[in-house]
């Protein structure tokens, strides 16, 4: 999906929490979304994905085809689609955005009665017909296979571990067969294995996704792009080898770090010396 984020801006509790961010995430591609903290990477999503309206700017995605969605005149000229007609998110129609946008959000620590199955299920709501069918009923079972937790789909989910979760988790965002995919740090309470296996999922998935990450070396692996952002502003954006270098570490986390080069990937690898 052609994204663009246009001077998205949001005031909460009095102050801008995100301010005037400008990127265009690459199409079909994995963009990491950095920065420290409450730098305001988890409102952003919140913005990206329409559930908060901003208070400036908007997020544009394209209409969808044949649809009556208020459009916006084409002020996107820089993604190379002139005259595509452009919606702001989070005047999307509910059911319809549940179908192109997916948010992985940060876990909630609720428990609920419900078994991983049915959790994958409530991903395949915006698609269920009048009667309450789904009108692909191999969804679930493909989104709990991609996400590694086939083996999980009879259990009840709050017998689970973190981990476990997490994977049913992103079945569920992927049940939703998004054009644009949202993940809030999603790697947390995963093994090392099970995070690599995630990010080169969704790296090869073809699906826009930005994830917001706070591991810099996995950023680097596997981002084909990376945004990063401090006090809700965007500092830099890029591909991770122009980005990721020690003064900007310095700037936005306040560490020194070595950047070395991967012998055999020639990405960048962020070896962390100390706090600024
Ligand atoms: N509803 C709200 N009202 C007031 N302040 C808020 C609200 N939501 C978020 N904030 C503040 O906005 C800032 C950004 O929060 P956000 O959760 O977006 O940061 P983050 O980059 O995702 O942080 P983390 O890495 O800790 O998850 C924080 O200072 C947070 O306290």
């Amino acid at each position: 999906m052609e994204l663009t984020i246009s001077g998205v801006g949001v005031r909460l509790g009095g102050r801008w929490v995100v301010d005037g961010v400008d990127a265009t995430p690459p199409a079909g591609a994995l963009t990491g979304l950095l920065g420290p903290n409450g730098a305001g990477k988890t409102t952003l999503l919140r913005l990206v994905a329409g559930l908060l309206p901003p208070d400036a700017g908007a997020v544009l995605v394209p209409a969808a085809p044949g649809s009556s969605e208020r459009t916006s005149s084409d002020r996107s000229s820089s993604d190379g689609a002139p005259g595509a007609r452009r919606t702001p998110v989070h005047t999307l129609d509910r059911r319809l955005r549940a179908r192109r946008v997916a948010l992985l959000e940060q876990e909630s620590s609720a428990t609920v009665p419900l078994t991983v199955r049915e959790v994958v299920a409530l991903g395949r709501i915006p698609y269920r017909s009048l009667w309450g069918t789904d009108p692909d009923d191999g969804a679930v079972l493909r989104a709990l296979r991609a996400a590694s937790a086939a083996h999980l789909v009879d259990r009840t989910w709050s017998t689970l571990s973190g981990g476990e979760r997490q994977r049913v988790h992103v079945a569920r965002a992927l049940a939703q067969e998004p054009e644009l995919l949202l993940l809030d740090e999603p790697t947390n309470h995963l093994d090392v294995s099970a995070q690599l296996a995630l990010l080169a999922f969704v790296r090869d998935l073809g699906v826009t996704t930005v994830a917001a990450l706070h591991d810099l070396n996995l950023a680097a692996a596997f981002c084909a792009h990376v945004l990063v952002l401090a006090d809700g502003r965007l500092v830099a954006a890029g591909p991770p080898a122009d980005v990721l270098t020690p003064p900007l570490l310095r700037e936005v986390y306040g560490v020194d770090a070595d950047v070395l080069v991967h012998p055999r990937t020639g990405r960048p690898v962020i070896a962390l010396t100390g706090r600024a």
